[in-house]
């Protein structure tokens, strides 16, 4: 098996701040490209109804592509994938790619736009709506030196459905804090309408949590 050509300290025990850059762009901009890559062709296999041939033919071209990704297989403390929080998606394809604007230690504001790929028909699916508001809760809670913690409950009211190919705002709010636990709450809007809420909790991890927090579901992405 090939080694990765490049090897990246991005996976920090002290972890970092999760609006801040913490990949060095310039070994990186490709990846970025090949993930921007593979959400083009989500939402083209998404919109698309090809004939046998051309599905077959798309299908063993996806596969050499695979092949030859898995020669450069790292582990998950070193993949990129998921880690590049100052690109919408953080560098990872299926979430939605969402922009953030701005950053306060209480507060965080953002937009966001969905294809076809995350339609629910004809409007975004009810299962995306918790991973937008996990990405931007779950980053306000562990940002501004906050300790690491993790989502101990997440829930999300759809209040209008979302519309697609729209840009939607997203917000955050740090509420407050009670020991461990920091209780947060989000809003999608379109406009003037609220499409979704939610409120969130997240608990400070425990040294011991927080040390095993990378090794804690070993083996579980195979
Ligand atoms: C699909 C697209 C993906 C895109 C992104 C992809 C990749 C990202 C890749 C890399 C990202 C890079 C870095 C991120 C790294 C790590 C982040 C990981 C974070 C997560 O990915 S997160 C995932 C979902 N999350 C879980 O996997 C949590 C499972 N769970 C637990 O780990 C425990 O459950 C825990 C720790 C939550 C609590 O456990 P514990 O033992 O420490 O807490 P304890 O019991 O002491 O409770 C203390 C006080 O919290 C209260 N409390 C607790 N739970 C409650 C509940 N549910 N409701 C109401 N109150 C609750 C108690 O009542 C008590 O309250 P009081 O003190 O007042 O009595």
């Amino acid at each position: 098996m090939t080694e990765p050509t490049t090897t990246l300290d991005i996976w920090n025990p002290g972890w970092p701040d999760p609006f801040r850059p913490t990949v060095n762009a310039d070994t990186d901009d490709e990846y970025a490209d090949l993930v921007e890559a593979l959400r083009e062709v989500q939402e083209a296999v998404t919109r698309s109804r090809p004939t046998p041939e051309v599905a077959a033919e798309v299908a063993t071209a996806l596969r050499t592509a695979a092949r030859r990704l898995r020669t450069f297989e790292v582990d998950e403390d070193t993949q990129i994938a998921g880690k590049r929080w100052e690109i919408p998606g953080k560098g990872h394809a299926l979430a939605p790619a969402l922009h953030i604007d701005t950053v306060t230690d209480t507060t965080v504001t953002g937009r966001v736009t969905v294809g076809r790929f995350h339609s629910g028909r004809y409007a975004m699916n009810g299962g995306v709506t918790p991973l937008i508001f996990d990405e931007i809760l779950a980053r306000l809670a562990n940002s501004a030196g906050r300790p690491w913690g993790r989502t101990a409950y997440l829930n999300v009211n759809y209040r209008a459905p979302a519309p697609l190919h729209t840009e939607l705002t997203v917000t955050a709010e740090l509420l407050g804090q009670e020991g461990r636990k920091r209780f947060l709450r989000g809003a999608l809007h379109h406009g003037d309408v609220l499409v979704a809420d939610a409120e969130g909790l997240w608990v400070e991890l425990k040294p011991e949590q927080t040390l095993n927090i990378s090794k804690d579901a070993e083996g579980s992405d195979r």
